[in-house]
């Protein structure tokens, strides 16, 4: 993009970024090589011709939407598969995964095969015995079969043990029956099943002799290999429109008493031996694995997602004036308002935050299934509860703020063109899949509330629950990020214990203990989010401190001002929970722990941190209360609003760092080159309406409806 054509307020936006954005970019990354690697990779998919629309999807039909979609996925897939190098580590692969969204490039709501990808070959590898692998790897992993991840019924998502679907083992024969009992047994939702999977995991019942041994992965073959045709017994069709996903060719699966072999059932974990003998896994769990693999990913879909989301508000408000709050003075750029600056800059750290906790949380997985693989099941509950915490958090988060990005760029934000209220289409829906957000966070707070009955035994926590078993009576506010995370997870111990005091009073006063659950349970999903809050503030600043060393001091500079910003968004919003994580402190103790920390922030504050306007005024104050008061809340206000003034001269800079190209943005208020209003009208003219001056249901219609003829 030649500079002259770039909108003169992004030229001087960019011109006045203090930190070197590519180098940000290569943090994000995890380094130049992978930044390279993923520059190249998108180089390579977007030259396909043919790969992105000419006419935009929304004016194509359902059917259209779905056959323009499979196209472009065979073209795509095609591409990936030939830059394979199957000499990258995992580790590797992961890095440059966590930040390539090319696909969102080419599909705007996402693809038929992505269920093929993200579920259904990591089921194969989790559940799969050596030999299952070997054979159905090669043949999923080459496309020879396309398959999806069915689990989902009409009657339960949530709940995998109320599935219905049952297959039978019939030990004559050596086979296993798949077949629906009811409407309600039905597969429904997973994507790709109703026209394009020819093969599925599907998750059902077990039983063998009239006996149920639970819930396990069948591979079943769907669809004839050569013709496409749903085998007999298989009853396949599509679910219809949503609110986003309308390409995804989400399907519906019923089976009359269909047959597989006995070796179709995924037995790495469970067994079925031929005379018809259950062998148990070590644990029963292992069998959700998949479901936990893609819990981790999705906390990196999230930032992805935002950060896309925050790239198009921001550069549209930079070019965007409106209003005239000064006579005689041009009308400002909406960035330079402070409330836009307040519901744009805190998804730019979240989506910070996202990206450092996915690869933190990636790691902890990565090392949890090795163990698994050596027989170690020790770090598998708490594996389980952190997913469980951070993929509804990073879903909530991630969805609200992607809403205010759309609603921060006014009406034209609402525009399909805009490409955010898509991104919000698709954010919103890992709310609901994967795992309810509500049924995760109590799945959570079961996780918390045994660890503290373990604690309370005297038991010892391990991991990121190690800091539940800190005594929380000794702390005092002090207004620092380290301060305010200690006090999110002072919160979290407070919040658990008294959930745990209010359990056993309802189980007191006669309740059961799972209604005495259901009872509790909105403040049991407040722990689990108490909890979550804490691990994400925390590994966000602890592995950006980590990280930082390392970087050029103005980026340093900025990384901390996001942290900082992050830490103080979440105390204002979270203030009520604030004033629990202290306890009175009296006389001078208060007030010389103040005076100290006052001190500190000065010194940091003349590096030019933040204002230290803020901060001077506690280290005069003399309190009875160590808890956090009006005064406090009036300076983490300040503080907020100071790091809100530091971050505005960054702020494009901060979002071109994301890296995303336009083809990727997709967007007419997002490109690179600020030309919004020229792209929104070219966008405008796509319109098939367009295409001619005069709509034929005038003559049809309109004029004998005026004429009075109609
Ligand atoms: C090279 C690598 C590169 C990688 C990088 C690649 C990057 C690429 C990036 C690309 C971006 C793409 C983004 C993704 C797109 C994906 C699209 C997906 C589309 C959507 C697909 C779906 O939507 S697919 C269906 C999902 N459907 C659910 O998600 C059901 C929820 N429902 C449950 O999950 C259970 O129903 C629920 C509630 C637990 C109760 O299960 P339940 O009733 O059996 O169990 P109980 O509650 O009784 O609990 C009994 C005990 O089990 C413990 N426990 C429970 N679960 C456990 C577990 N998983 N692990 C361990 N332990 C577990 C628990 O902690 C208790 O432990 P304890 O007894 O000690 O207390
Ligand atoms: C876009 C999309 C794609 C999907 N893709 C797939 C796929 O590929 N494969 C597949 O198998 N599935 C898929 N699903 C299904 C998805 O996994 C389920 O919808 C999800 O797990 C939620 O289950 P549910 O629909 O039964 O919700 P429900 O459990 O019925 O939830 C309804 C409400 O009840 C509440 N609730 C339910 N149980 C409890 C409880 N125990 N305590 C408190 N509150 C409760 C929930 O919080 C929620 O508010 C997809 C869903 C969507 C939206």
């Amino acid at each position: 993009m030649s500079a002259n054509k770039v909108n003169v307020d992004l030229q001087r936006e960019r011109a006045k970024c203090d930190f070197n954005t590519e180098e940000l970019t290569n943090f994000l990354d995890w380094g130049v090589k992978y930044t390279e690697k993923r520059r190249n990779l998108e180089q390579k998919v977007l030259s396909v011709k043919g790969l992105l629309d000419d006419t935009p999807e929304e004016y194509m039909s359902h059917k259209e939407k779905y056959e323009n979609s499979i196209r472009k996925s065979v073209l795509f897939y095609k591409t990936l598969h030939s830059m394979e190098d199957e000499n990258m580590s995992i580790d590797e692969k992961t890095r440059i995964n966590f930040r390539n969204i090319v696909t969102s490039a080419v599909f705007k709501d996402n693809s038929p095969l992505m269920l093929h990808n993200s579920m259904f070959i990591p089921t194969i590898m989790g559940q799969g015995t050596d030999e299952q692998k070997a054979y159905w790897m090669k043949r999923a992993k080459n496309m020879e079969i396309i398959g999806t991840y069915a689990q989902t019924e009409l009657g339960h998502g949530t709940f995998i043990r109320g599935l219905e679907t049952q297959a039978t083992y019939d030990p004559d024969t050596e086979e296993l029956v798949l077949h629906s009992p009811a409407l309600s047994s039905y597969k429904w939702w997973p994507g790709g099943l109703a026209h394009t999977a020819n093969y599925c995991v599907v998750m059902a019942r077990l039983y063998i002799k009239g006996k149920s041994h639970g819930i396990h992965p069948f591979m079943v073959q769907i669809r004839d290999e050569e013709t496409h045709m749903p085998l007999p017994g298989i009853k396949l069709g599509e679910i219809g429109a949503k609110l986003g996903f309308n390409t995804v060719n989400n399907g519906f699966l019923g089976f009359e008493n269909h047959r597989i072999p006995r070796d179709r059932m995924l037995m790495k974990n469970a067994q079925v031996l031929k005379d018809g003998t259950f062998v148990a896994g070590s644990n029963s769990k292992l069998t959700y694995g998949t479901m936990v693999f893609v819990r981790v990913i999705i906390v990196n879909s999230m930032a992805n997602m935002l950060a896309k989301a925050v790239t198009i508000a921001v550069r549209y408000s930079a070019i965007r004036r409106q209003s005239q709050p000064k006579p005689n003075e041009p009308e400002p750029q909406i960035l330079d308002y402070v409330t836009q600056q307040h519901k744009l800059f805190i998804a730019i750290a979240s989506s910070h935050a996202f990206y450092i906790n996915a690869m933190w949380l990636w790691e902890i997985y990565y090392s949890v299934t090795s163990q698994l693989a050596g027989g170690n099941l020790d770090n598998l509950p708490e594996l389980h509860a952190l997913a469980c915490c951070l993929k509804p958090l990073s879903t909530i988060d991630a969805t609200t703020m992607i809403e205010k990005c759309r609603l921060a760029c006014g009406g034209h934000g609402y525009m399909l063109s805009a490409n955010l209220a898509q991104t919000y289409g698709l954010a919103t829906a890992a709310y609901t899949y994967e795992g309810e957000n509500t049924v995760l966070l109590l799945q959570a707070a079961r996780s918390l509330v045994k660890a503290w009955g373990g604690h309370v035994k005297g038991q010892p926590l391990k991991g990121t629950m190690a800091y539940l078993a800190e005594n929380p009576t000794v702390k005092v506010w002090d207004g620092s990020v380290d301060g305010i995370i200690q006090s999110f997870k002072v919160v979290a111990i407070r919040k658990l214990s008294s959930v745990v005091k209010i359990l056993k009073e309802y189980e007191k006063s006669g309740l059961s203990p799972e209604d005495a659950w259901n009872k509790a349970s909105v403040f049991l999903t407040a722990v689990s989010e108490a909890h979550g809050r804490a691990v994400l503030l925390s590994v966000y600043k602890s592995e950006t401190d980590k990280r930082a060393a390392a970087l050029s001091p103005p980026l340093r500079k900025v990384l901390l001002q996001m942290v900082d910003l992050y830490v103080t968004y979440w105390a204002l919003e979270k203030v009520g929970d604030m004033l629990l994580s202290y306890v009175p402190v009296v006389g001078k103790r208060a007030s010389t722990v103040r005076r100290q920390f006052a001190l500190s922030w000065a010194l940091r504050l003349d590096s030019g941190h933040v204002s230290p306007i803020a901060f001077m005024s506690a280290a005069a104050e003399r309190r009875q209360y160590a808890s956090i008061t009006e005064r406090d809340v009036e300076e983490l206000q300040r503080r907020y609003i100071e790091l809100l003034a530091a971050i505005r001269p960054n702020a494009v800079g901060l979002v071109d760092a994301f890296d995303f190209r336009d083809e990727i943005l997709n967007s007419a208020l997002g490109a690179y080159d600020g030309r919004a209003y020229e792209r929104l009208m070219e966008e405008a003219m796509k319109s098939p309406l367009n295409a001619e001056p005069v709509n034929q249901t005038f003559h049809k219609y309109l004029k004998p409806f005026m004429r009075g003829k109609l």
